[in-house]
């Protein structure tokens, strides 16, 4: 296993984007994800970083291979990365989890979910592992044109982080055109609410996985959200989504 990384490009991994991560201001995050289920993170990814993550989608360094079509998923492929992650992969995810642990416990808190969320990635792995939960899910996903993603929520089993993570790898407007992240938050018993999430290559954004807690006149509620691509209208766009929580 250690072989195959050892042959992925990575590009400058480590301390630079931890950097830029740490450049964050992260209570506006929380606060914007309390507004909408989603931030923006800003340009967390340089453009030989992108380059070099859209280069490992031909690399042996999969578990598996999903065919959105096949699945109903919409149209499109995307591969799950296998343990051990892609350098790169592993720094960002774990180092988006310790800034976003913070948040997520004020957000279960909020949502009356039990379960502890502990400060270190490596501690809340291995509580996905005690629940059955042990495999990799942080992929990279490949649309060409006419290629979309349905509305959904990516759960794997009883434990799931509240928050997750998308990066996208390819410039819009020109390596592609459409292919817009959007969400929706559903509403008891008012209409939906669609959002379009602007991103620029390199550039991330944070949104929630499942539900977030929102304050009405009775309390808190929870809105429960999905998220999507539109369809690609010409060229290929690739993203690197970073889910926290492992799965069955
Ligand atoms: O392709 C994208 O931008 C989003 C992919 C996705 O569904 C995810 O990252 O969970
Ligand atoms: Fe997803």
């Amino acid at each position: 296993m250690s072989s195959q990384s050892e042959h992925v490009p990575v590009g400058e991994v480590g301390a630079s984007i931890a950097t830029r991560l740490a450049a964050v201001d992260w209570a506006l995050v929380e606060a914007e994800l309390n507004g909408a289920g989603w931030a923006s993170l800003g340009q967390v990814l340089t453009p030989a970083e992108c380059s070099s993550l859209r280069d490992t989608y031909g690399c042996p360094v999969f578990r598996s291979t999903i065919s959105m079509q096949r699945h109903g998923f919409g149209r499109g492929e995307y591969k799950y990365f296998s343990y051990p992650l892609p350098a790169i992969v592993a720094g960002l995810r774990s180092q988006l989890y310790a800034h976003l642990a913070a948040p997520a416990k004020r957000w279960q808190d909020k949502l009356g979910i039990e379960g502890v969320i502990p400060d270190s990635h490596d501690a809340y792995l291995e509580m996905c592992k005690a629940a059955g939960q042990s495999r990799p899910t942080p992929l990279l996903l490949r649309y060409a044109q006419g290629d979309y993603n349905c509305l959904h929520q990516d759960l794997y089993g009883e434990v799931h982080f509240p928050f997750q993570v998308v990066i996208l790898l390819s410039e819009p407007g020109c390596d592609f055109e459409g292919g817009e992240f959007v969400l929706t938050e559903q509403r008891p018993r008012v209409q939906s609410r669609a959002h379009v999430v602007p991103l620029k290559a390199g550039e991330a954004a944070v949104f929630a996985v499942r539900n977030r807690p929102a304050l009405g006149t009775r309390g808190t509620y929870r809105v429960t959200l999905r998220h999507g691509v539109s369809a690609v209208l010409r060229g290929s766009r690739y993203a690197l989504g970073v889910i926290l929580h492992d799965a069955a």
